[in-house]
């Protein structure tokens, strides 16, 4: 089995009968959502999802999973979610997929938080994995200036056509190419500051339990935040 899928099953034992579940996005969250959706036609599992992005929302209904969105519930009780890279420290980087907004307002609301890896997800610091910045369409050539100039390594992100790549909520990303970050929350702060940026994929002391996928099987680690 591998691994992605192997951390995904272990997630899908913390969900118990009357939770709202978080249902994260990417690779990783697909055979969570996946076994979400066995759970329910197979053994009458009874739970609503919030879904982390118009991918999952349809893999969720197809599965017939019953959704509701984050407005329509009071809290989240878990939330499981992919991560492109953790932290010593469990400070995380996510948006590979462009689903960092939503993932993040529905991380914010959870209770509890956990992330599904495998092992090559693991790392000292931060910043290998380019840092995914959601920024207005309007003036976004003008910021991709300004982290130039700041030494960031921009690059738009484009689709397979070439286009400028759009998120659900139909922004553009800017990855910044940083190889090392080492202190992730200046620099939260300060690109939450810039006008035009509508978030960043620095997820900061979110995350209450990483499950890692190993070759010896999954390890369960509780972050402190
Ligand atoms: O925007 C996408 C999400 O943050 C994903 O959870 C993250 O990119 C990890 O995805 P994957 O499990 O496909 O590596």
């Amino acid at each position: 089995m591998e691994l992605k899928e192997l951390v995904g099953l272990k997630a899908a034992e913390y969900i118990k009968d009357g939770m709202t579940v978080g249902l994260g996005t990417g690779s990783t969250a697909y055979y969570f959502v996946k076994e979400i959706g066995r759970r329910v036609n197979e053994e009458g599992l009874k739970i609503t999802g919030v879904t982390t992005s118009i991918q999952t929302k349809e893999l969720a209904e197809s599965l017939g999973i019953p959704l509701k969105s984050v407005d329509e519930v009071s809290c989240i009780d878990i939330t499981v979610d992919g991560a492109d890279e953790i932290s010593e420290d469990f400070q995380g980087i996510k948006g590979g997929g462009g689903a960092l907004l939503f993932e993040k307002i529905v991380a914010d609301n959870s209770k509890k938080v956990i992330w599904i890896v495998d092992e090559s997800k693991m790392v000292k610091h931060l910043g290998a994995f380019p840092l995914p910045v959601e920024v207005v369409c309007y003036g976004s050539i003008q910021l991709f200036n300004k982290f130039n100039e700041k030494g960031y390594n921009p690059e738009f992100r484009k689709t397979a056509t070439g286009d400028y790549y759009l998120t659900d909520e139909k922004n553009n990303i800017i990855d910044l190419h940083l190889g090392e970050i080492l202190d992730p929350k200046a620099l939260a702060e300060e690109l939450i500051h810039l006008t035009g940026v509508v978030e960043h994929g620095l997820f900061l002391d979110c995350v209450d339990i990483v499950l890692v996928g190993t070759k010896d099987g999954v390890k369960v680690i509780e972050a402190k935040r």
